[in-house]
């Protein structure tokens, strides 16, 4: 998907809500476990629930590669059903990867591909020529790690570099490289304070932003800095939507709650 077609459904629905597709089978109502597939299952009936409340889903990998094959065929079950079912909506492999070129390029040959995820987050640790190989892929997006919304962020990304933080100098210099048009970024729900700044190094790019929810992250914070004139962001609840309940209405929970943050969007939109 191009980013004029994600900024269109965007307007259209009136979200730039990601839904967080994280499925720990010890969360997932029980009546599930007795499907073939209870995380594809799972995530099916959750998808029909909320396709039309938000833009995006963002299936985190480990959740996946933490049960094998098993789960990496309900992974790959979960974007064939967006796909062919879903086309406007949005796809992002949480997947943080990157490694030497020829290694990054088998790895966006799995993402991009193979599965058929329209982005893959990426960290930027090994540089350049460990990020370029995915930013080669024509109208797929490469979103790459800026400032997380963890407490460990301030381990490293906030340390001085060449005079400044460097999860700075990452959006700075990755900026000059080829194909950086397809470059996205992630920044914490959690790091808000933290917004205009990033905005005055990349105004245009779009950004993931996960920590609203379970992580406390406040959506009116993150869009009151980090919104631009094509709102830019893409705001992403895992936990906080789809474990709404455990019980047999939990697809109906979970669009409750996503519906209270794509109307909250509405009339931050409307503004
Ligand atoms: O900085 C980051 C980068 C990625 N994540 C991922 O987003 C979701 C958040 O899940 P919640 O349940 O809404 O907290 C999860 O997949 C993380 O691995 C992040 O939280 N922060």
């Amino acid at each position: 998907m191009t980013t004029k077609q994600l900024i269109d459904q965007i307007r259209k629905k009136q979200s730039f809500l990601c839904i967080g597709l994280d499925v720990d089978i010890n969360k997932i109502p029980k009546h599930l476990l007795e499907e073939d597939d209870p995380i594809f299952a799972f995530n099916k009936a959750i998808i029909d629930a909320t396709h039309h409340l938000c833009v995006a889903y963002k299936p985190n990998t480990a959740f996946y590669e933490a049960y094998g094959i098993k789960g990496w065929q309900a992974l790959e079950k979960t974007i064939n059903y967006l796909n062919e079912n879903h086309p406007e909506i949005y796809t992002i492999a949480d997947a943080k990867r990157g490694d030497i070129g020829n290694t990054s390029s088998m790895y966006a040959k799995a993402f991009f591909e193979d599965l058929g995820f329209d982005s893959v987050t990426v960290a930027p640790y090994m540089g350049k020529d460990s990020v370029e190989p995915f930013l080669a892929f024509q109208d797929k997006h490469t979103i790459l790690l800026a400032l997380t919304s963890n407490q460990g962020a301030f381990d490293f990304q906030t340390l001085s570099v060449n005079g400044q933080e460097l999860y700075k100098e990452v959006l700075s210099i990755s900026k000059s490289w080829k194909n950086s048009e397809n470059l996205m970024y992630v920044v914490g729900a959690t790091k808000a304070e933290f917004l205009a700044d990033i905005r005055k190094i990349i105004p245009n790019s779009f950004l993931l932003v996960p920590g609203v929810g379970a992580q406390g992250g406040n959506l009116q914070d993150v869009c009151k800095y980090g919104m631009n004139d094509s709102v830019g962001l893409l705001i992403n609840s895992s936990r906080g939507i789809i474990y709404a309940s455990q019980n047999l209405d939990f697809a109906e929970a979970a669009a409750k709650k996503a519906e209270d943050l794509q109307s909250q969007m509405a009339v931050i939109l409307s503004q």
